[in-house]
């Protein structure tokens, strides 16, 4: 059969920060989605021709966001939800803080698969500057040897996940009918029906217990109200898709489908549900990016280890000008946190929206989901090919060579670069209740 060449490709949805000293750059992705007609509210109902912006505030991402102070969503005929500026925002401070991803994997052998924990996403080595001599996890699973882990802790909390994925992996490996990039985005679309499968289990368990204590957390039927851009896939791609759902329906555990499908309707359900969410993936997930040490001195580079699904993340729209960038708590340094360091719970790939602009209330918030440096006619092409979009920013109305400033980028990364570390640690400093931390060395460096 046909290679699946670049399905399923993380496009990145991110800003890219470089820095000169090293060569850093935060990049967030978010692959493209399609959407599902049912969830997503539209403002079509009633105003079939009218870009008119309206609150959504019985929706239900907007419920989850509402507490923020930051931000609020609208939505328009012509770009969906995004979001927009509550009140007066400084450069530097936080849009979303925190945001564990729903789900995320590792990329399918990535270079780094034995040094990064696929649990945790910390690094083998806290002290190592370069990569190479970085050591190797031994920890791993030993069916499908894709998996590594830096402890049994991680390991057998991982196993939640894993005794489900892993015959697939196994599966995936000797498959030549995907490549790489899309092996990893099945490993990600895995997740995210393990995930459903779960929240499925614990709800029976709540209900058999009479429990009912309530969850705030982002839930399944939530990420299924994210873009699809269902339509706007082509036949080509949606047979890929097919493929890809075939495959996984072949290689998943019975007992498993069972629960998420018992009845044959909902197996036609679960097969168009995949490539459903096949689309919220390419449309919404991000790119997680670390910075790694390089063999020479102070040297880093910001590489692509892995993706995760952010749904709150999921709500920023692109633009060429990009007022806020993601930073992701890279945990390298997890294990050793000392009294001077904070408390960390949660995954690794944890991330911040940063704003890397004073943003003025009303403003929309957004950031760049490919490389701004890219000239006109290739963003175009790129995020209508990835995203299915025409942008209109600001950048791409005009003059058809223009490229946008990177200035703003460059302002904040001088600003915002750890010096700590003798002056070379090159981390991103990111707010951390009132204080701004290193995503690399993590002291508190007080604002
Ligand atoms: C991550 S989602 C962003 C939130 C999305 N607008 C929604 O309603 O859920 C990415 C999708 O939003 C739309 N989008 C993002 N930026 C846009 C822009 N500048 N103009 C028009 N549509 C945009 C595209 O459909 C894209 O595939």
């Amino acid at each position: 059969m046909e290679t699946l060449l670049t399905s399923l490709n993380t496009t990145s949805i991110g800003s890219n920060i470089t820095t000169t000293t090293t060569t850093t750059t935060i990049t967030t992705t978010i692959p493209t989605t399609t959407t599902t007609t049912t969830t997503i509210p539209t403002t079509s109902n009633n105003n079939d021709n009218k870009e008119e912006e309206i609150l959504i505030p019985s929706l239900l991402s907007s419920e989850l966001i509402s507490n923020s102070k930051n931000s609020i969503i609208k939505q328009s005929k012509e770009k969906g939800r995004y979001v927009v500026a509550k009140r007066d925002i400084k450069a530097g401070e936080s849009i979303v803080f925190r945001e564990e991803p729903y789900v995320v994997c590792m990329n399918y052998k990535d270079p780094y698969e034995r040094k990064i924990c696929h649990h945790c996403f910390g690094l083998s080595s806290t002290t190592s500057k370069s990569m190479i001599t970085t050591p190797d996890f031994t920890l791993h699973c030993e069916t499908c040897n894709i998996v590594w882990y830096c402890s049994n802790y991680c390991q057998s909390n991982d196993l939640t996940y894993h005794k489900h994925e892993c015959f697939t992996y196994k599966r995936m490996q000797s498959s030549s009918q995907f490549d790489t990039s899309c092996k990893t985005s099945i490993k990600l679309l895995l997740k995210l029906i393990i995930k459903q499968y779960l929240e499925i289990k614990e709800l029976s368990i709540k209900i058999n217990n009479d429990s009912s204590s309530p969850s705030s957390s982002v839930k399944f039927k939530d990420i299924l109200t994210l873009e699809t851009n269902l339509n706007k896939f082509s036949t080509q791609r949606i047979t890929e898709f097919r493929m890809i759902s075939k495959f996984i329906e072949k290689t998943m555990d019975k007992e498993f489908l069972k629960i998420i499908c018992p009845t044959n309707r909902e197996v036609i359900e679960f097969q168009n549900n995949l490539i459903k969410l096949m689309c919220i993936l390419e449309c919404n997930s991000h790119d997680i990016s670390f910075t790694i040490p390089q063999s020479t001195k102070s040297s880093y580079e910001y590489c692509s280890i892995g993706i995760g699904l952010f749904y709150h993340s999921s709500m920023f729209n692109h633009s060429c000008n990009p007022n806020i960038c993601k930073v992701i708590e890279s945990k390298q340094h997890a294990q050793p946190i000392s009294n001077e360091m904070v408390e960390y719970s949660g995954n690794f790939a944890t991330h911040s929206m940063i704003a890397i602009k004073d943003i003025k209330k009303d403003d929309e918030i957004s950031f760049n989901y490919i490389q701004i440096t890219l000239s006109k006619v290739d963003r175009l092409k790129k995020l209508e090919s990835a995203y299915h979009f025409q942008c209109k920013c600001s950048s791409c109305i005009g003059d058809i060579n223009h490229k946008p400033s990177i200035k703003s980028h460059s302002q904040f990364i001088e600003k915002y670069i750890c010096k700590s570390k003798s002056g070379n640690c090159s981390g991103i400093l990111f707010p951390l209740n009132d204080n701004l931390i290193c995503n690399i060395c993590r002291p508190i460096i007080l604002k």
